[in-house]
C-alpha cells in the first residue's frame, strides 16, 4: 500500500525517532519537562487579538513567543521546503496543515530557544513558551501534550465574528497574508467553529482555561490576561492550591 501523505511528511522530516530525551530538559514521557518549560496555549478565533496580547504578555513576563501560523509561513516560504504547496493552500482555504508538520516546527523553534534565550524564566534549562494559534484541532493537542510537552495554561480570546471580520479587514490592508480577505476569514470560521471550538472545550473541561473577553480595547484585554498569566508564576507557597487554574478572567 503507498504510504500516506502524513507518513511521507514524517518521513521526510525525520519525525519517527521525535519522542525521545533531552539530556538538558526533557524527561522520559515528552520532549521537554513542564516542571521547567512552561507552555501556554493561545487560542480564539481568527483575528481576536492573540498575536496582539502575546506581544504585550511578552514584554511582561519574558516569554518567548511562537506563532504556530508565523512558523508554517515561514516554512511556505523557504527555498528548500517540501511543503511550501502544501502549506499555502491550507492557509488560503483555513484549513489546518497536517499535524506533524506544525508540531515538529514548533518543537525545534522550542529547542532553539532553550539553547539561546537568557533572562527572567530562563535559567537552569527552564522556559516559558506562548504558543499562539495552537493547537486548533485534537489531534495536535493530544500529539504536543504525549510528545513535547504538557501545556500549563490555555488563555481562550473570545469575541464575536463581527468584530474579528471588522479587526482582519483592516489588518488586511496592510498584512501581506493572503488569507486577510473575506473568502478566506469565512472560512477560517468555519473551521474554527467546527475543529477548534472542540479543543478548546476539552481544556475546559480540564479546568485549564482562562477565558478572556477581547472585545475591549488591547489595553483593558491585556491587564486580564496578564492577571489570569501572572498566577502561572507566583511562588507556591503563596498560590492558593484548592482554586482550579480556570477563570472567566477579570482584571484584579
Ligand atoms: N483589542 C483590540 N481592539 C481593537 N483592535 C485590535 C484589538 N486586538 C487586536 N486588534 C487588531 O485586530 C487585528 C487582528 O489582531 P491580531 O493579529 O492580534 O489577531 P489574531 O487573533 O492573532 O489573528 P490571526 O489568528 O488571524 O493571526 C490587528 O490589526 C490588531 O491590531
Ligand atoms: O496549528 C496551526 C496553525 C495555523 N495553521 C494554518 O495557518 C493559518 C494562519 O494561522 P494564524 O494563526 O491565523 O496565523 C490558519 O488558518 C491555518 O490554515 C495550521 O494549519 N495549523
Amino acid at each position: 500500500m503507498a504510504p500516506s501523505i502524513v507518513a511521507k511528511i514524517a518521513d521526510k522530516l525525520h519525525l519517527h525517532s521525535s519522542k525521545h530525551v533531552d539530556a538538558s530538559v526533557g524527561t522520559s514521557s515528552t520532549l521537554f519537562d513542564h516542571n521547567k518549560v512552561t507552555v501556554v496555549f493561545v487560542l480564539g478565533g481568527p483575528g481576536a487579538g492573540k498575536g496582539t496580547q502575546c506581544a504585550r504578555l511578552v514584554e511582561d513576563f519574558n516569554f518567548c513567543h511562537l506563532s504556530a501560523g508565523d512558523l508554517l509561513r515561514a516554512e511556505q516560504d523557504r527555498p528548500d521546503s517540501q511543503y511550501g504547496n502544501l502549506i499555502r493552500t491550507a492557509i488560503r482555504e483555513g484549513t489546518i496543515v497536517p499535524m506533524e508538520v506544525t508540531v515538529k516546527l514548533l518543537s525545534n523553534a522550542m529547542s532553539d530557544a532553550l539553547s539561546k534565550k537568557t533572562g527572567t524564566g530562563w535559567e537552569d534549562g527552564r522556559g516559558r513558551f506562548l504558543i499562539d494559534g495552537f493547537p486548533r484541532k485534537m489531534d495536535q493537542a493530544e500529539k504536543f501534550e504525549e510528545e513535547v510537552c504538557q501545556s500549563s495554561l490555555i488563555i481562550y480570546f473570545d469575541t464575536d465574528e463581527e468584530t474579528m471580520l471588522k479587526r482582519l479587514l483592516v489588518r488586511g490592508q496592510t498584512s501581506g497574508r493572503e488569507d486577510d480577505n473575506v473568502e478566506s476569514i469565512k472560512k477560517r470560521f468555519v473551521t474554527y467553529r467546527d475543529t477548534t471550538m472542540p479543543v478548546i472545550e476539552h481544556y475546559q473541561k480540564l479546568d485549564k482555561v482562562a477565558k478572556i473577553d477581547s472585545t475591549p480595547g488591547v489595553e483593558e484585554v491585556h491587564a486580564v490576561a496578564s492577571v489570569a498569566v501572572k498566577k502561572l508564576f507566583v511562588a507556591p507557597e503563596v498560590a492558593t492550591t484548592s482554586e482550579p487554574v480556570v477563570t472567566e478572567a477579570t482584571a484584579a
